[in-house]
């Protein structure tokens, strides 16, 4: 087992009365990436800070061991010594290139150090005297080197603020690299980066990782970057860590995904569509409930769950207590498991006790927004009704023992609405977050306005549970809901849906939508016109996301049986959300696929 290069132990950072960091602990292995991920305000910047020496931790040690044996307590040692000693490099959240200066030139600077450690700090340098000489002609090659890595070498003597965005990414990680650091951080290098160069980056943090021996410590909010290249994930709310583990079972942590559901629905999307499965419907159904909790923007409040924090402004805000997204999981699964234990002692009530007292899946209720009756509520009355099946959620009290792979195990089955309302659980937990906090439904009232046709016909969804074998009406029929988008089916052709995974932006739960929407095939999202995205938006609830991912472009070229990188990856089997078992649509079943139509 390889040696932690970092030691994190008891941090605290406070700002006056806000934690921004309570008591954390974790490592991060040599030669690993480790990534620190979180809600917005979870505090992951202040850790790289403590860190990297520009803040100095109110308590706590943060030890680096070297690769020759030397220890380094960086809380105690200034920020130029932590990089030019401990070797440790960083990127920021922004990036902070010498946009006038050439690719070339930023990467030298990069190693001024070195450089006039040559030049024995005299004109010797100057003059090119001494080994001033060949230590200039190492930097050039190395500086090189990295721009070759980031597939940048053709551009080495451009100015570095002509590079797009996710180019400049690149560049800042080649500076970085260029210091030789040891532990490399990165600020979120994925944010604002297209598919392609979300690629690229991945190539490029891979090969950092297998071919230094630099280990990796990195932030970041893009949950497909962080599960596919993280060997070791450590996840923050509140500066607190809430779970600490490999990708895989870090994803599947109900504490994490509870806390998810404290940041933007885009995010929560997200981190759906990275788990991508039953399970985690399930989970969320147990997740906090609408009693308790700030709302998403009170996640930016980090702090202890009872602590009244006084702002420069006068303005003084309390966090509610058990805001913790993870706490309340832990404490409702506390409770299911008492509620199921007294069940099994009292055999023949237990299915009228059963269903108890639904809870909604996510914080209806926003005390710390809460308006009264917001205008924009009000001028969209059908806002409210827009999803209604928010009202789907089975009770809670139904799901004994939430703590340990809650969903998957402890689930009884004649109880759960595991039936039509259960896919689509994911997007009515956030249309009914948005229904019933005015202030959000003002905020987005664009995709609320296009929902309302699914608004009028769909039922209510307490519609008793049904039996788990009432399978999905909406596959021999599609549910009235869809009915914004025009070219749906009943039924696959042949009985043989497209593996719709292999579009970048759809995952497992989103493609199980479709389906059960009528849409399965390529050629039919191929021919969506702008009605049809819109529709399909709306009851997939992702505002603006299917034109920015371009999905009609990438089903067309996927319909023709060309292919895409991401299509390519989903084929090699590299991307979690996609059918294991699937294999790409070669030319030949195609044919046969055209065949069926007629
Ligand atoms: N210098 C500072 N002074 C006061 N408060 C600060 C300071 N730096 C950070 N904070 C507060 O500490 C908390 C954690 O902030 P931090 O930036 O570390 O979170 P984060 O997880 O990196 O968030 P994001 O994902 O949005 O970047 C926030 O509430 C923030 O407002």
């Amino acid at each position: 087992m390889s040696k932690p290069i970092l030691s994190v132990e008891h941090l605290s950072m406070k700002f006056g009365g806000l934690v921004a960091i309570g008591d954390l602990s974790f490592e991060a292995k040599r030669g690993e990436i480790t990534a620190l991920i979180g809600p917005n305000g979870a505090g992951k910047t202040t850790v790289f800070n403590c860190i990297t020496g520009f803040y100095k931790p109110s308590e706590g040690m943060i030890r680096l061991s070297g690769h020759d044996g030397k220890e380094f307590l960086l809380e105690r040692m200034p920020d130029f010594r932590i990089t030019a000693q401990a070797k440790v490099a960083r990127t920021f959240q922004n990036i902070r290139l010498f946009s006038g200066m050439t690719l070339l030139e930023n990467l030298l600077v990069a190693q001024h150090n070195k450089l006039m450690k040559a030049s024995g700090y005299t004109v010797l340098g100057l003059l090119g005297i001494g080994g001033y000489r060949k230590a200039s002609a190492e930097s050039v090659d190395l500086a090189k080197f990295w721009l070759e890595k980031a597939e940048l070498i053709d551009r080495a003597d451009d100015p570095a603020g002509d590079l797009p965005y996710g180019a400049q990414r690149r560049l800042e990680i080649a500076r970085a690299m260029c210091t030789g650091p040891e532990l490399l951080c990165l600020d979120e290098p994925a944010a604002g980066l297209n598919p392609k160069e979300s690629l690229a980056l991945n190539t490029l943090l891979i090969d950092i990782k297998d071919n230094t021996g630099t280990s990796i410590l990195l932030i970041e909010h893009d949950m497909s970057v962080v599960m596919q290249i993280s060997d070791h994930v450590v996840v923050l709310e509140y500066g607190r860590k809430i779970s600490d583990g490999n990708p895989e079972s870090v994803r599947n942590d109900p504490r994490v995904i509870a806390a998810y559901l404290g940041v933007d629905d885009e995010e929560v999307e997200d981190v759906l569509i990275a788990v991508g499965d039953d399970h985690v419907i399930e989970q969320l159904d147990v997740g906090p409930d609408s009693a308790h909790g700030p709302g998403s923007s009170s996640s930016m409040l980090a702090g202890p769950v009872s602590d009244t924090i006084g702002h420069s402004e006068g303005e003084r805000i309390t966090v509610a207590d058990g805001a913790s997204k993870a706490s309340q999981v832990d404490a409702r699964a506390a409770r299911a498991a008492s509620a199921s234990a007294a069940l099994a002692a009292v055999p023949a009530a237990a299915p009228k006790a059963a269903p108890a007292k639904p809870v909604a899946r996510k914080p209806a209720a926003k005390p710390v927004e809460a308006k009264p009756a917001s205008t924009a509520a009000k001028a969209k009355p059908e806002a409210k009704a827009a999803k209604p099946k928010a009202a789907v959620v089975s009770g809670a009290a139904v799901k004994p023992a939430a703590s340990t792979k809650p969903v998957a195990t402890a689930k009884p089955a004649a109880t759960t609405a595991k039936a039509p309302t259960k896919p689509t659980a994911a997007s009515a937990g956030k249309a009914s977050a948005k229904s019933t906090a005015p202030a959000k439904a003002s905020a987005k009232p664009v995709a609320k306005a296009v929902a309302p046709a699914k608004a009028a016909t769909s039922k209510p969804v307490k519609a008793a549970p049904k039996p788990a074998s009432a399978k999905p009406a909406a596959k021999a029929a599609p549910a009235p809901k869809a009915a914004g988008v025009s070219n749906r089916l009943a039924a696959p052709r042949g009985n043989r849906p497209d593996n719709l995974t292999r579009i970048k932006g759809i995952g497992l739960v989103n493609e199980k939508k479709l389906n059960e929407h009528g849409i399965f095939h390529f050629d039919q999202i191929a021919a969506w016109k702008k009605a049809d995205v819109v529709a399909a938006e709306a009851y997939l609830a992702f505002d603006g996301r299917i034109a920015r991912e371009e999905w009609v472009k990438q089903a067309a070229l996927l319909d023709k049986g060309k292919e895409t990188e991401f299509s390519k990856r989903v084929d090699a089997g590299k991307v979690a959300t996609s059918h294991p078992s699937q294999k790409p649509k070669s030319a030949a079943p195609k044919a046969a696929k055209s065949g069926e139509r007629k």
